[in-house]
């Protein structure tokens, strides 16, 4: 919003002066210089003379009766003289005037009073002419380069209250030349502005109608109704037109109106309306080159935020990234630390298994089958790892002992046979090598262990299912580290020759395994 403000920051008021002195620097060249050099001369003296007049000649020692530019600024500087001549006219109107001491030596510029002394008597001279209603200047006209102009316009309007209140003071004084008259209907005709009413009188009806401030305005309204019949200038500047133009030549600017006046001086009456005409478009193209300028002015401001908010963002990203790469370092630490923490565990788990022994021996004694009803068995005594069989002997009865890792009776479940074993298939996942076989004579139990009954359920699986499922779960519990390809062979060496299970030309099968296998994977 502040932006969009800024893009206006303009007045139409001071665009339209700037196209006029750049027209009448243009069209008039040196003679009307010297000619306005000349007029604002005279307004000088014409302000030097009034000021001289209310603050007395030696109170105004500073002030030369016909003075240079530069004369005129380095007497009013100090403030002193405006001041107390604006206390003759309107007595009270500044309460205080610090006044120069009277023992202190003159310098040229000005200077026996502080910077800040002239700031104070000019500033309160400024505020006062201003609570009058009277044309301003800034502070900085009295310093070198400003407008004196400006300064002198001031003094002018004060010659003019001044006269005015000097006649009895009727109606409402307005600077400009209007009087609204309340009782007599008298029209107060500004004085002061004599160089150039004096100039204007040369030339036409206009500059006699000029005296009179209603008129000039019917005039300017008649020159403006008449470019406004045409479209294009219509639609472009009717609206400016009529809400400032007017308003600005006429009712506040008085250097506006000047510079009118001067650009009129020497044009016919028929010579107007196409003056204006130029003027005016020009005005319109130096209002639009403005906002052209202000547009990309706001542009690059809103350019360089968005820049900057950019540029903000990547910085909070980069950090952003950066810490997140600090905390997944963090976890890559903590995982490796894991992962170093797992491969000892299972250094360790298999290490176990070897202590146990890399080769393990299992016994288990089949149940008697249904129909085996003398349940004579040799099997005499069955302890943790040991079994003891009777055996015939001359002298009575005999008996052997045999050791194993572990021996399993007649009731012993699949269950507690695979729990031995179940510790290996971990080795397998951890790249050992294992192999579990049965061995024993014809219809021991070895396919009962290895694999289960023909009534397979879940309860009376064998090893190798068992072993199978396990691999699987195992495999399934590590894919987030590991990853495992399993392959199967089933193979048969029977009366030497060997056979290979899986195959499924049907011929060689033996066993259903196959599709047991399959099911499995
Ligand atoms: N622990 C057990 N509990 C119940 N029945 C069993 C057990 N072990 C074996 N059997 C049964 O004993 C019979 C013979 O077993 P199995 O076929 O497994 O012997 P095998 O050693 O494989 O014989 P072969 O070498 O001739 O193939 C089967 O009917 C089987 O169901």
């Amino acid at each position: 919003m502040a932006a969009i403000e800024g893009a206006l920051s303009f007045s139409v008021a001071s665009v339209v002066e700037d196209v006029l002195q750049q027209h009448g620097n243009r069209s008039r060249g040196l003679d009307l210089d010297a000619r306005r050099a000349e007029e604002a001369a005279i307004r000088r003296y014409e302000a030097a003379a009034l000021l001289r007049k209310l603050v007395g000649v030696v109170a105004a020692k500073d002030l030369p009766a016909e003075p240079s530019e530069e004369e005129s600024r380095l007497g009013l500087r100090s403030g002193i003289i405006l001041c107390n001549a604006l206390n003759k006219i309107q007595p009270g109107a500044v309460q205080k005037v610090v006044e120069s001491p009277r023992d202190s030596t003159h310098v040229p510029d000005g200077a026996a009073l502080s910077a800040y002394q002239y700031f104070e008597n000019v500033r309160n001279f400024l505020v006062a002419v201003e609570e009058m209603g009277m044309p301003t200047f800034e502070a900085s006209d009295l310093e070198q380069g400003g407008k004196s102009s400006r300064v002198v316009n001031c003094v002018l309007a004060l010659k003019s209250y001044s006269e005015w209140k000097q006649a009895g003071g009727n109606g409402v004084w307005k600077f400009g030349g209007n009087v609204k008259t309340t009782t007599s209907g008298k029209q107060f005709l500004r004085k002061n502005s004599e160089p150039f009413t004096s100039s204007l009188s040369r030339t036409t009806s206009l500059n006699e109608k000029s005296q009179n401030g209603a008129c000039m305005e019917t005039d300017l309204n008649r020159m403006v109704g008449r470019l406004l019949i045409q479209p294009d200038i219509q639609s472009i500047l009717a609206p400016v037109i009529y809400n400032h133009v007017i308003f600005i030549f006429w009712q506040s600017n008085s250097s506006l109106s000047m510079l009118v006046r001067a650009i009129l001086l020497d044009k016919k009456p028929e010579e107007v309306p196409n003056l204006i005409e130029s003027v005016l478009s020009k005005v319109v193209e130096e209002f639009e080159h403005r906002i052209a300028s202000q547009i990309e002015l706001v542009l690059k401001q809103t350019l360089s935020t968005t820049k900057a908010g950019m540029q903000f963002m990547q910085v909070k990203f980069h950090e952003e990234i950066h810490n997140l790469g600090l905390h997944i370092h963090g976890l890559a630490h903590a995982a490796s630390g894991y992962h170093r923490v797992l491969e000892e565990n299972r250094r360790l788990y298999n290490q176990v298994q070897d202590l146990k022994g890399s080769i393990r021996v299992y016994c288990r004694v089949r149940p008697f089958l249904p129909g085996q009803y003398n349940h004579l068995s040799t099997v005499d005594h069955i302890e943790e790892g040991t079994i003891s069989i009777s055996t015939p002997a001359k002298n009575g009865k005999g008996r052997k002992s045999f050791n194993f890792n572990k021996v399993f009776g007649p009731s012993a479940t699949q269950e507690e046979v695979f729990s031995d074993t179940q510790p290996l298939i971990r080795s397998v996942l951890d790249g050992y090598n294992v192999c579990i076989f049965a061995y024993g004579q014809t219809g021991s139990g070895k396919t009962y262990t290895m694999s289960g009954p023909k009534d397979l359920t879940e309860h009376s699986q064998g090893v190798n299912y068992r072993a199978l499922r396990d691999l699987f779960l195992l495999a399934e519990q590590r894919k987030d580290t590991f990853c495992y390809d399993v392959s199967v062979q089933m193979m048969e060496i029977y009366n030497e020759q060997v056979r290979d299970l899986l195959n499924t030309d049907g011929l060689s099968r033996r066993y259903p395994f196959p599709e047991l296998v399959s099911d499995l994977l």
